[in-house]
Parts: structure tokens; C-alpha cells; sequence
């Protein structure tokens, strides 16, 4: 689903912030991606959603060759992955149902279609009764699940998070790390970074590890 061929990133006046990366995470697969800050975790994600393009090697994402996808394919790429920040970047003037609906009104659902979706999206993350109330009404873990919510609602075949467990107890963080598991256990692709060594080597998951951008560890 996602792979990673000899992939180099050097950003302008920066300092390569991935060297000759490689690997591959099969559809249906979970795993983590871990290392200290600086190590590369954000700029890989980054490639697999197009918002940064390699300076050399290849990204394959769902038999696409990124290298090849032109300007127009963009928005569909995006389509098939969900993202989920560690700031969760929730609308604060909008209801939670409103948050997690705006992804569908992008893509041109239906009213109706996108409330069923919204709906079914909050069942999954425990907050179908809040879907009236405030993004900042809620909890921080709330918050969270909404974020989580907002990634899953178009129902991606990637699911990727950055830190998002970044501002979270550590029982909290085990909760949200459980809700990716649920996603994936009904077949979504996922790929969660996190510096939580002792949340996420608890969870058995395979284990992507960078260190100065180099991918030291595959386990
Ligand atoms: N837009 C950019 N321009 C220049 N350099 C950048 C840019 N983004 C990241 N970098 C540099 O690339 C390296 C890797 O950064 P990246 O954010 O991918 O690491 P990270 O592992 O996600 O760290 P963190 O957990 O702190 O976010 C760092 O040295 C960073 O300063």
C-alpha cells in the first residue's frame, strides 16, 4: 500500500532530512514510526500525502508512483488517506458534526449521504451525543477522537497520524493508539508516528525507526 524505494529528502537550505529510506507497509498493515524529534518522522509522512516531494528515490502509495502523479491527481490521492495532527486543527466556530462533515462537503457529498457518514464516523470514536456541541466544550482526548473522526469519515484506505497522542495523559494516549487499532482491524492501511517509545512498544505492531533520517530499525 505504501512504499518507500531509496527515498532522500533535502530541503532547501536544510539538511537531508531523509537518506536512502526504504521500506514497504502492506494494505492492511499497522505500524508505528518512531525516533527523536528532528529524526524525519513528519517529512515522511509529509511524502506519502504529496505535501513535500522527494529529492530522489520513489513513493508508491495504493500502485500510485507518486514521482508520476501530476498536479490533477492530488485531491484524489488525498481521497484515500485520513490525517490526523497532534493539534488536531478542529474548526472552533463549528459544531464536532459540522468539523467532521467538511472533508465530505470537499468532496461534493450529498447532505444526507455526509450525515450518515458524519454519524457513523463519531459512533466509531464514542462521541455520536457531542455531536452538537463545540470542538472546545470538549475534552482534550475528545478533541482528539474528533480529529480521529474527521481522518476516518471518507472511510480512507490510509489512515496516518502525526504525534497524535502528543498532548495526552498516557491513559488517553492508549486510547486513542486502541482506535487505530480498531480501524485497522477492519482493513485500514495505518501508519502512526510517535517519539512514545514506552506507549507503542507496548502495542506489538511493527516498528519503523529513524534516526538523522535514516531508517535504523524495522522490527
Ligand atoms: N520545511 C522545512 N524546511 C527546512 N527544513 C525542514 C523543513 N521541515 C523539516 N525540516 C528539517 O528536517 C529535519 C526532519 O524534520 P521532521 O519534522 O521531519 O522531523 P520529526 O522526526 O517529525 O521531528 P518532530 O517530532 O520534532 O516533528 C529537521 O532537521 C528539520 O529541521
Amino acid at each position: 500500500m505504501i512504499q518507500f524505494e531509496h527515498v532522500s529528502k533535502r530541503y532547501d537550505q536544510g539538511h537531508d532530512a531523509l537518506k536512502d529510506v526504504s521500506f514497504t507497509l502492506n494494505a492492511g498493515e499497522m505500524a508505528f514510526l518512531t525516533g527523536h524529534s528532528g529524526a524525519g518522522k513528519s517529512t515522511l509522512l509529509k511524502l506519502i500525502m504529496l505535501m513535500e516531494r522527494p529529492s530522489s528515490g520513489q513513493v508508491t502509495v495504493a500502485e500510485q508512483d507518486l514521482g508520476r502523479l501530476s498536479r490533477s491527481g492530488i485531491p484524489y490521492l488525498r481521497r484515500s488517506i485520513g490525517v490526523v495532527f497532534q493539534n488536531h486543527q478542529l474548526l472552533s466556530d463549528r459544531t464536532v458534526f459540522d468539523n467532521v462533515a467538511l472533508p465530505l462537503h470537499i468532496s461534493g457529498y450529498s447532505p444526507e449521504d455526509a450525515a450518515r457518514r458524519v454519524r457513523a464516523a463519531l459512533d466509531k470514536v464514542g462521541l455520536l451525543a457531542k455531536e452538537k456541541m463545540n470542538p472546545l466544550a470538549l475534552s482534550s482526548g475528545e478533541q482528539q477522537r474528533v480529529g480521529i473522526a474527521r481522518a476516518i469519515v471518507h472511510k480512507p484506505k490510509v489512515l496516518l497520524a502525526d504525534e497524535p497522542t502528543g498532548n495526552l495523559d498516557p491513559q488517553l494516549s492508549q486510547e486513542i493508539m486502541r482506535l487505530f487499532e480498531q480501524f485497522n482491524r477492519v482493513g485500514t492501511t495505518v501508519l502512526v508516528a510517535s517519539h512514545d517509545v514506552s506507549l507503542i512498544s507496548k502495542m506489538r505492531h511493527r516498528m519503523l525507526v529513524l534516526k538523522e533520517g535514516r531508517l535504523i530499525g524495522d522490527e
